[in-house]
């Protein structure tokens, strides 16, 4: 496995503003997890500027990516594909259309459900992260309903722990059901490698290594 140089920074710049923490915290599965995200305090204008370019990063790195427009799911996607749209212009000389959509259906003045570009052609979908998959599903389904096609998904995480199946991550499942690719900024995996090689982890790497074993997937 290869981890970039965007990625340790990421991951430096995750736990420097503490969206990134080591502990003990229970998520919504039950799991007793010893590390959790949250991008929610990624709530400043400088970090979301520095968020937007950790996601336009790994759209440049995801050489075989194919997509002419950007989306961003209510509501926690929408500044991160606002943000991801800017630094792809600014910092990757990529004029790029985005869009979101609202959770209300507007019936006055301009109407509709999709605010920013029409929704057409290849659609990458920005997110924060990917639990159960619900979030995602429905916005293929939004995107499906406009005649557009998905072309896959970015979000900052991926846990790479199984579901409710105990043998695929929902990022698994969603990948094959819908047929295509979502990457992370940065996977599970790779935090403990860039843990390991910073070597002042040892206590938070082995409830890592735990975790893993007990609910990590077997096949990436
Ligand atoms: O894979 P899932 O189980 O759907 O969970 C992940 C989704 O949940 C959160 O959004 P939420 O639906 O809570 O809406 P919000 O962005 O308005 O907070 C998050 O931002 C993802 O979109």
């Amino acid at each position: 496995m290869t981890i970039k140089q965007y990625q340790r920074d990421f991951i430096d710049f995750a736990i420097a503003n503490e969206v990134l923490k080591f502990g003990e915290f229970t998520l919504k599965s039950g799991r007793i997890s010893p590390y959790f995200f949250n991008a929610g305090l990624f709530n400043t204008g400088a970090a979301l500027a520095k968020i937007g370019r950790f996601y336009a990063a790994t759209i440049s790195d995801w050489t075989d990516a194919n997509y002419d427009m950007i989306f961003g799911p209510a509501y926690k996607g929408i500044p991160l594909a606002c943000a991801t749209a800017i630094a792809m212009a600014e910092f990757h000389g990529k004029n790029i259309p985005y869009c979101f959509n609202r959770k209300e259906k507007k019936d006055h003045g301009e109407g509709g459900t999709i605010v920013g570009a029409p929704l057409s052609g290849s659609v990458l979908i920005i997110d924060d992260v990917i639990t159960a998959g619900t979030a995602i599903r429905e916005s293929i389904a939004i995107i499906d309903s406009c005649k557009a096609l998905t072309a896959g998904v970015v979000v900052a995480i991926d846990r790479q722990e199984t579901g409710k199946d105990g043998v695929q991550s929902a990022i698994q499942e969603v990948e094959s059901q819908a047929n295509m690719k979502v990457r992370a900024i940065v996977t599970m995996a790779q935090i403990m490698e860039y843990m390991e090689e910073k070597g002042n982890y040892t206590e938070e790497l082995s409830k890592m290594r735990a975790y893993r074993e007990k609910y990590g997937v077997k096949s990436e």
